[in-house]
């Protein structure tokens, strides 16, 4: 999916929504367990309930390869199931020597067919840059991210007196570009989004950290919305979990749609 596409959708569902699929087999229901793959089972009725609100869909690798191969067959049939103009993110967090990227970039992109992967830049251009060879698809680069432990490394400042987070922007935007790139900005940092938006002005932030991690989608929104909103933001448990009960999405429809009616009106306040 190219940029603008993704903007269109945008703005047709008037929702930067991006919905987790963090599916853990000890918090779905239980009466799903006795269905044949009580994963999809939950994910399919997850997307039926979320898919007029979200313009993204996030599964979470570790919560599927955690289960081993019948993990991979659960992943595999959830992104079939995702309707095909609906943005996919293989939330993986790759990058390694180049060989070994390129075989990564090679299962998330052809083999399983998301558009656009989560990777880590400390290795550097030779590990990023074999995802950035497929056509139409996205390398989303971890730059601020929403946990505690951000602060260890992230926030450090060099002898330049930049953050280390900065050097990142900088440097990985003389190796992508905003059509195929964007970052990790965690939605916990507040105002610091903003500083972030300096160094990418134009880029598309995938924004963990709203629901269950406390972050503010006001702020989010305020501080990191740009010209063509440039901003997916996530919420996984928020919405996967909202109820325990059989009524499960129902109650993930509920919460996917607040979002967006949120998002529909920060929309018009700073994208308009
Ligand atoms: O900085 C980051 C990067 C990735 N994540 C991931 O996003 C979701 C958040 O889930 P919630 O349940 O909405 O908190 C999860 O898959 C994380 O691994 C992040 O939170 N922060």
């Amino acid at each position: 999916m190219d940029k603008q596409t993704l903007y269109n959708n945008i703005k047709q569902k008037s929702s930067f929504l991006c919905v987790g699929l963090d599916t853990d087999l000890e918090k779905i229901p239980s009466h799903l367990l006795k269905e044949k793959d009580p994963i999809f089972a939950f994910n399919k009725q997850i997307i039926d309930n979320t898919a007029d609100y979200a313009v993204a869909y996030k599964p979470n690798i570790a919560f599927y390869e955690a289960l081993g191969p019948s993990g991979w067959e659960s992943l595999q049939k959830t992104l079939d199931y995702i309707p095909k103009d609906i943005f996919t993110i293989a939330d993986a967090k790759r990058g390694d020597i180049g060989n070994t990227s390129k075989l990564y970039a090679k299962a998330f992109f052809e083999v399983m067919n998301f558009d656009s992967i989560t990777v880590a830049p400390y290795m550097g251009e030779d590990s990023v840059s074999p995802f950035l060879e497929f056509e139409d698809k996205w390398v989303i680069l971890l730059a601020l991210t929403s946990n505690a432990g951000s602060h260890d490394f992230q926030v450090l400042n060099s002898e330049q007196n930049k953050p280390l987070f900065a050097h990142v922007l900088e440097k990985s935007q003389q190796w992508g570009t905003d059509q195929n790139m964007m970052y990790v900005v965690g939605a916990t940092r507040g105002e610091k989004i903003a500083e972030v938006r300096k160094y990418a002005p134009d880029h598309f932030f995938l924004v963990p950290g709203v629901g269950a991690q406390g972050g503010s989608l006001e702020e989010v929104a305020k501080y990191g919305m740009n010209s063509t909103c440039g901003l997916l933001v996530n919420s996984s448990r928020g919405i996967l979990y909202a109820s325990s009960g059989d009524d499960f999405g129902n109650a993930a429809s509920k919460e996917a749609q607040k979002l967006q009616q949120e998002m529909a009106s920060l929309l018009e306040q700073y994208c308009s």
